[in-house]
């Protein structure tokens, strides 16, 4: 790496975690020479922007903020030649932990000045791209409600304290799935669509997902209501796909869901819009720069 630029989303993270920041790009200038330059943004849709523009003079993009702004960079670096690194100042930062990178940012700055990179899928809804996964349904209307100041205030709380009245609420919704051409039909609870294993930094909810096969692994969870939803968490966490009524495993390379009513889409944790929307894997598509110890499957 020479010419790095770092792009920090100034809401995400507190003092602390900034000053960290600094310390680890003073530390890239005078141990590996690096050419760094920090922008920071001023609103959402910021980092996208700055990353196609940077892209263009430099070897590496460091999304410094939430998953939501190393998704926004990544859709600026799909398709180039720049890698993405990432400095962790989020609520979940589910991608940092999916690397066993630190969630100290210092540490994990220090981590990439020894890294190696990867090339890895990334899907695609609609024209958006993600990293993680996307949701569609339950999660996405969980999503929806939680806004930036509650994950400031209360962590990763906010979203088990918003769930509660969406849960009340949740009603399974007729659905049609074309999983590469081939048909599932339910009342559509939560569908996720993952390249990626953990959810939510905390369950390998789609424990087969590779960054690297050239498919999007999809669970299902079909249902009436939130009184379903026990059923299908025991068998997310005993691996009951198949078995457990409701619950469904696959892969595929595009996914289509229509519903009877729209339903919330979320990818890697931002709210996106309803269905109907059609879902790719774009094999290959971007380099990642991880630490030296972290293989990627
Ligand atoms: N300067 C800014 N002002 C307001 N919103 C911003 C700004 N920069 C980025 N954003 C938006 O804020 C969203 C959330 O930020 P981010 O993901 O960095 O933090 P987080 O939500 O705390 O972390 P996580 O996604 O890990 O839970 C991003 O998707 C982005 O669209």
């Amino acid at each position: 790496m020479k010419r790095v630029t770092v792009i920090l989303n100034p809401m995400a993270g507190n003092a602390h975690q900034r000053r960290a920041i600094a310390k680890g790009i003073t530390e890239w200038r005078s141990n590996q020479g690096w050419q760094v330059r920090l922008r920071e943004t001023r609103r959402a849709g910021d980092a996208t922007t700055f990353a196609r523009e940077e892209a263009k003079r430099n070897d590496l993009i460091v999304a410094a903020g939430g998953d939501g702004t190393i998704n926004e960079v990544m859709n600026g670096l799909v398709g180039t030649d720049t890698a993405l690194g990432a400095l962790p100042v989020g609520t979940g930062n589910v991608w940092v932990r999916e690397l066993h990178q630190s969630l100290n940012p210092l540490h994990a700055a220090r981590q990439l000045a020894d890294g190696h990179v990867e090339l890895v899928d990334v899907g695609q809804a609609n024209e958006r791209y993600f990293l993680l996964m996307a949701g569609i349904g339950l999660d996405a209307a969980i999503t929806r409600e939680v806004r930036s100041a509650d994950k400031k205030r209360l962590g990763r709380l906010a979203y088990v304290i918003k769930s509660l009245p969406v849960l009340w609420r949740l009603r399974g919704t007729r659905t049609r799935i074309s999983l590469d051409g081939e048909p599932l039909k339910g009342n559509a609870l939560f569908v996720l669509i993952s390249n990626s294993r953990l959810y939510g930094g905390v369950l390998n909810i789609a424990y087969r997902a590779a960054m690297r096969d050239g498919m999007l692994d999809v669970c299902t969870m079909m249902g009436d209501s939130a009184l379903d939803a026990p059923k299908l968490l025991a068998g997310i966490l005993f691996r009951g796909y198949g078995m457990i009524e409701g619950l469904e495993y696959r892969q595929a390379r595009e996914i289509e869901i229509a519903c009877s009513k729209p339903l919330p889409i979320q990818v890697d944790g931002d709210a996106i819009g309803t269905t109907p929307m059609t879902f790719r894997v774009v094999p290959q598509a971007l380099r990642v720069l991880l630490p030296r110890t972290t293989e990627i499957n």
